[in-house]
């Protein structure tokens, strides 16, 4: 909490303004922050100085695992967070490879559960992963991309969240994550609950102790109309104890992760938290 934090008051204090062209908004923004998450010891990052919407981030989490590309899917899951991308973004609606309501296209899991082979037909990354992990193989390259240049066109967002790539060191599994565009009051609320999720879900499904998980951000930034709130309001309180997560130990496979898994299967223990914030949404 206290690095989240630290963040939030360095775009406040040291950040530039930048034009965002996508959004048509201004951006307070500062480049690199890494943020460490101890997975092994439960030391669950989520946000105690506004009510976070965690099961919201898990959902999301879990669509893409599945490799979910259309909002409903997301919906069906317990979260609503791309609907706005999916349904309200005019470029997106423009674009002719949309097909229709709440297609998000070629993004995230759909990719990297089917990675275009330039020879032709797919890899799908993340089975390839599990599987490695699961025979107590690391060979340096354990990647799951949703990043591809060649895709841009194809989804309504390029991935933000997008390289998670794993490493054992005797049993114990690491992760470092990497994102390339982050709006801190509203997506790093979800994003270190999701990186913090993956390390303990995968050391779960391939029989390994979690480690640390490492979350390199590089543009990290507050649009112009979040800065209030965030300023005057979030940065005022005083963080409470953070949560612990637990997850249910009956989920041991991916093929658990793709067919039987809700967002019944974690809850949290202990969440104290200030009121909710509305932050306004950039599409
Ligand atoms: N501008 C922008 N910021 C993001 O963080 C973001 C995008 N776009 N587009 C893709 C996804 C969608 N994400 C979202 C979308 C909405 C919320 C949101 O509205 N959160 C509220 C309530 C959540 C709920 O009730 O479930 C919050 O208070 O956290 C959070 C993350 C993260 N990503
Ligand atoms: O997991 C996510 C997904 C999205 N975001 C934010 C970061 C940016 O504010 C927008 C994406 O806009 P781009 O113009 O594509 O950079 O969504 C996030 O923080 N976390």
């Amino acid at each position: 909490m206290k690095q989240y934090l630290d963040l939030c008051k360095r775009i406040v204090d040291e950040g530039q303004w930048v034009n965002n062209a996508r959004t048509n908004k201004k951006c307070l923004t500062v480049i690199n922050a890494d943020l460490t998450y101890d997975v092994g010891n439960n030391q669950f990052p989520l946000v105690t100085t506004r009510k976070s919407f965690w099961k919201s981030a898990i959902a999301e989490i879990l669509g893409y695992l599945r490799g979910y590309q259309n909002a409903a899917d997301f919906r069906a899951l317990g979260t609503k967070t791309w609907d706005a991308n999916a349904n309200d973004n005019q470029a997106w609606l423009n674009n002719p490879n949309r097909k229709g309501q709440d297609d998000m296209g070629l993004i995230y899991g759909a990719l990297g559960r089917a990675f275009p082979k330039p020879s032709g037909g797919h890899v799908d990354l993340l089975k390839q992963i599990v599987e490695d992990l699961s025979n107590g193989i690391d060979n340096r390259g354990e990647i799951l991309t949703f990043y591809h240049p060649g895709a841009f066109d194809l989804g309504c967002l390029r991935p933000c969240m997008y390289e998670h790539h794993f490493s054992l060191l005797g049993d114990t599994l690491y992760l470092n994550s990497t994102q390339r565009s982050c709006d801190v009051p509203l997506g790093l609320n979800f994003n270190m609950v999701q990186v913090y999720v993956l390390l303990a879900l995968m050391a779960q499904i391939t029989g390994h102790k979690p480690g640390k998980a490492y979350h390199k951000i590089v543009n990290a930034h507050i649009y112009e109309d979040q800065l209030a709130p965030m300023r005057d309001i979030q940065l005022t309180r005083e963080p409470f104890d953070p949560p612990k997560l637990i997850i249910n130990p009956e989920i041991k496979s991916l093929k658990d992760i793709e067919t039987w898994v809700t967002l019944d299967d974690f809850s949290v223990e202990g969440y104290q938290h200030h009121d909710a914030i509305q932050y306004p949404f950039a599409v």
